[in-house]
């Protein structure tokens, strides 16, 4: 699996203690930044992150920001982008296998790094369950094409 990761200042450590446990599962990370604690604008790393999984070139996001709200408000601006903002267990499976979310968004003035990593785990370990909620997923699709007219 391939994972492109991004935050601001705010996730930044977050971040990089998130790092390993993608390694751990064998993904091969790219990290778009921010690499400092100077402050920084979210919509800045959450482009990137966005555009590079909607365009293919890699399988997951993950987004840190303060409370992962500005992340996933930006990065929900790219088609084909589902971020969600995460921070427990079960909607982060929720986000998965209903949703197929495909970038998570986290707060690291929300939640611990303890708690991040089980999100994050959760997250990486569920799959799409498809069926109906494969319909419903359709019909977000079918809204971002009728933005086009
Ligand atoms: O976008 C956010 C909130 O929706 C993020 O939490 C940012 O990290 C936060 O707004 C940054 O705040 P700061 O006071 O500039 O550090």
């Amino acid at each position: 699996m391939r994972v492109v990761i991004g935050s601001d200042h705010g996730g930044l450590q977050l971040k990089k203690a998130l790092k390993p446990i993608l390694e751990e599962y064998g993904a091969e990370v790219e990290d778009v930044g921010c690499d400092c604690v100077d402050s920084v604008d979210y919509p800045d790393y959450a482009l990137p992150v966005a555009e590079r999984v909607a365009k293919g070139e890699f399988d997951r996001g993950v987004l840190v920001c303060g409370t992962g709200i500005g992340m996933s408000i930006a990065a929900n601006k790219v088609k084909g982008v589902r971020c969600a903002v995460v921070s427990d267990e079960f909607s982060a499976q929720m986000s998965r296998e209903h949703n197929n979310a495909n970038i998570l968004a986290l707060g690291e003035r929300v939640v611990g790094p303890g708690l991040a990593a089980k999100i994050l785990r959760a997250w990486l370990e569920t799959e799409f369950a498809g069926g109906r909620h494969r319909q419903r997923v359709d019909k977000i699709e079918a809204l971002e094409r009728r933005e086009d007219t």
